[in-house]
C-alpha cells in the first residue's frame, strides 16, 4: 500500500480522533485557521474578498447534494490567475487545507469543507479571452458559466453544447468531468478540453497542453489536460480552459414518446443507436419523473416510461432521421410522438427536463437529492435499468429515475430527510446495490457527477488496490501536503 507522511492538520485530526473515538471530536477538531493566514489572505486579495461571515462560510460549505454543510473557516475570492498562485502558495507553506469553489452546482459534496481550511471562490474570474471562430475554440476564465460563454458566442452561429442543467462554471465543469443531454452527440467535457491553464499546490502555474497550445490533436507526451478533468479540486486550480466549440445546428427538432415499460423505452434506445443514427438528444423518463414533471413544469405528458428526443440538422436529414426513430418506436409498440418543433416549445420541454432535479425535490418538500449516476455500456442498459428498479420498489422507497440514456448513463433521485439517519442508511444501501450491479455490468458508479465524498468506497471497488494505489501516488505527486481539497475522491 503506498503511503506518505501525513499533513499537519491531519495528524492533529486523527490525535483528536483516536483519543475520544468520537465523529463529533472529529469535527471539532477541524483544523483551525489562524488569524495571522486570514490577515495574509487579505494582504494577497484584498479585505473585501475575504471573509470569515457564518453566513459567506455556509453558503460555501455546501453544494447542491444531500451531504451536510461543511463550512470552511473563511472564504476568499480570487480575481485573477496571481491571486490563485499566492493564496496556494500561502495555505501550501503553512499545510492548510484549500477547497476550490466555481459555482457550488455539484451533486457529490465536492466544496464542502470537511477538514476545514479556506476555501478559495474563483467565480469572480470572469473574462472570455479569446473566441476562434475560423478555429472553432475559445479560451474563458474559470468563473465563466456556459450560458455567459453560450449568450456571448450567439452571433458567431457556434456553441458550447456540453449542459449540465445548471448553469455551473465552465472550469468546475472541467473539475467534474461534466456531461448533460447533449453528450450523446458531442460528448463530455473530457472531449472537447483542448487546454487548460492549472496553478498547482505549491503556486507553479502550468498549462497542461503548453502555453497558447490549441490544437485539435496532440500526441505531445503524457495527456495532462486529462488528468486534471475529472480531478476535483484535487490536484489543482484551473484558472483558464481553452474549450472546442461547434456550430449551431441548421434545423431542430424535438419530440417526446411513451411506452407501456421501462424495458421498451431502453429498447428503443439501444436500437436507435445501434442503428447508427446521430441523435442529438435521447433522454429517458420512468412514470415516477413523468408525473414529477407534469406537475412542476406544467406539462401534461401521459404518465408512463418516456423518451424525449431531439434530432439535428438539414430539413432532408431531419426527415430521415424522423422516419427511422418512429418506426423503431412502433416496433417497440411505442406511442406516437409529439412533435415540438417551435422554438418556444422545444425550450419549455427542455428547461422542464432540466428542472428534473427541482421537480423531484418538490415530490417531499424539505428533503435533499441523494442521487445515484451509474453508466454502464449501452447493450447492458436494459437489464441494469430493470433490476435497479425492482431494488428501488424492494426497499419501498421513492426513486423516479431519468436517464442520458444514450450513453448509457442513468440517475435515481432519492429525496432524503438528512436528519433522519434510517431512512438516509436504506438509501444508501439501495444506492450501493445499484452501483455495485453497474459495476458487474461493466460499469462506472459514477458517470458525470464525480466522486466527491458519497462514492469514494466504490472507487476502490471500480479502480481496484493497485489502480487506486496509481491515483493516490498521482495525487502526491502534484500535492505532496494533501492540501487541495482533501477527503474527496480518496479517504
Ligand atoms: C439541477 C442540476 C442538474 C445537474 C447538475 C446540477 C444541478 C444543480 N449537475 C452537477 C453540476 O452542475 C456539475 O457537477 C458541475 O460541473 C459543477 O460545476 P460548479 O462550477 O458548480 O462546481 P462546484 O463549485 O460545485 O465544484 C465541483 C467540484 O469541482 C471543484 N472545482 C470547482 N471549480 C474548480 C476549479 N476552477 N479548479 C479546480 N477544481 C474546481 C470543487 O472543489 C468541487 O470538488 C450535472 N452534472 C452533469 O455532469 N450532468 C448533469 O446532467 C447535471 N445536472
Ligand atoms: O438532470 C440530470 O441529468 C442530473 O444529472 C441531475 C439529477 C440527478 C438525479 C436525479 C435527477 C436529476
Ligand atoms: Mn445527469
Amino acid at each position: 500500500m503506498f503511503c506518505r507522511k501525513l499533513p499537519k492538520y491531519l495528524v492533529t485530526l486523527a490525535r483528536s480522533y483516536h483519543r475520544t473515538g468520537s465523529k463529533q471530536s472529529l469535527q471539532a477538531s477541524i483544523a483551525k485557521v489562524p488569524d495571522n493566514l486570514v490577515k495574509a489572505l487579505a494582504g494577497i486579495v484584498g479585505d473585501k474578498n475575504v471573509s470569515t461571515a457564518m453566513a459567506v462560510r455556509e453558503q460555501h460549505g455546501r453544494d447542491e447534494s444531500y451531504h451536510d454543510c461543511a463550512p470552511p473557516e473563511v472564504v476568499a475570492f480570487a480575481e485573477s490567475v496571481e491571486h490563485v498562485s499566492e493564496v496556494l502558495k500561502l495555505c501550501n507553506d503553512a499545510e492548510v487545507p484549500l477547497i476550490p469553489f466555481g459555482s457550488g452546482t455539484g451533486l457529490e459534496g465536492g466544496v464542502n469543507a470537511i477538514r476545514g481550511g479556506v476555501c478559495l471562490d474563483v467565480s469572480k474570474m470572469t473574462n472570455i479571452i479569446s473566441v476562434h471562430p475560423e478555429d472553432f475554440d475559445c479560451t474563458v476564465e474559470c468563473g465563466v458559466t456556459r450560458n455567459t460563454l453560450n449568450n456571448y458566442l450567439r452571433d458567431t452561429g457556434l456553441w458550447f453544447p456540453i449542459d449540465p442543467g445548471a448553469d455551473a462554471s465552465l472550469c468546475g465543469m472541467c473539475a467534474t468531468s461534466a456531461s448533460g443531454t447533449n453528450a450523446v452527440r458531442y460528448g463530455t467535457m473530457r472531449e472537447n478540453v483542448m487546454n487548460l491553464e492549472v496553478v498547482l499546490a505549491d503556486g507553479r502555474v502550468i498549462n497542461t497542453a503548453g502555453k497558447d497550445r490549441r490544437t485539435k490533436k496532440t500526441s505531445a507526451g503524457y495527456n495532462l489536460t486529462n488528468l486534471f478533468v475529472g480531478s476535483e479540486g484535487t490536484l489543482g486550480i484551473i484558472t483558464k480552459a481553452t474549450l472546442r466549440l461547434h456550430g449551431i445546428p441548421e434545423d431542430t427538432i424535438s419530440a417526446v414518446c411513451n411506452f407501456q415499460d421501462v424495458q421498451s423505452a431502453v429498447d428503443t434506445t439501444v436500437q436507435v443507436l445501434q442503428c447508427g443514427i446521430q441523435i442529438a438528444r435521447i433522454e429517458f423518463l420512468d412514470e415516477v419523473s413523468v408525473d414529477a414533471c407534469n406537475k412542476y413544469s406544467k406539462l401534461d405528458m401521459k404518465v408512463a416510461p418516456s423518451l424525449f428526443l431531439e434530432f439535428t440538422g438539414s430539413p432532408n436529414s431531419l426527415k430521415d432521421q424522423t422516419q427511422l426513430v418512429g418506426d423503431l418506436v412502433k416496433m417497440n409498440n411505442g406511442s406516437d410522438f409529439r412533435w415540438a418543433s417551435d422554438i418556444e416549445e422545444r425550450n419549455h420541454l427542455w428547461k422542464a427536463r432540466h428542472d428534473i432535479l427541482y421537480a423531484c425535490m418538490a415530490l417531499r418538500p424539505g428533503c435533499k437529492p441523494y442521487s445515484t449516476d451509474v453508466c454502464v455500456p449501452i447493450s447492458n442498459l436494459p437489464e441494469v435499468i430493470v433490476r435497479s428498479k425492482e431494488e428501488i420498489q424492494k426497499a419501498g422507497v421513492v426513486g423516479p429515475i431519468v436517464g442520458h440514456v444514450g450513453d448509457g448513463n442513468f440517475h435515481v433521485f432519492f429525496p432524503v430527510d438528512q436528519s433522519n439517519p434510517e431512512e438516509v442508511k436504506v438509501v444508501s444501501e439501495v444506492a450501493r446495490k445499484m452501483a455495485v450491479l453497474a459495476l458487474e455490468f461493466n460499469g462506472t458508479c459514477t458517470g458525470e457527477h464525480g466522486i466527491g465524498m458519497g462514492k469514494r468506497k466504490l472507487l476502490e471497488q471500480e479502480i481496484g488496490e493497485d489502480g487506486l494505489d496509481v491515483m493516490r501516488q498521482i495525487k502526491a505527486t502534484f500535492d505532496p501536503k494533501g492540501i487541495l481539497n482533501p477527503g474527496k475522491v480518496f479517504f
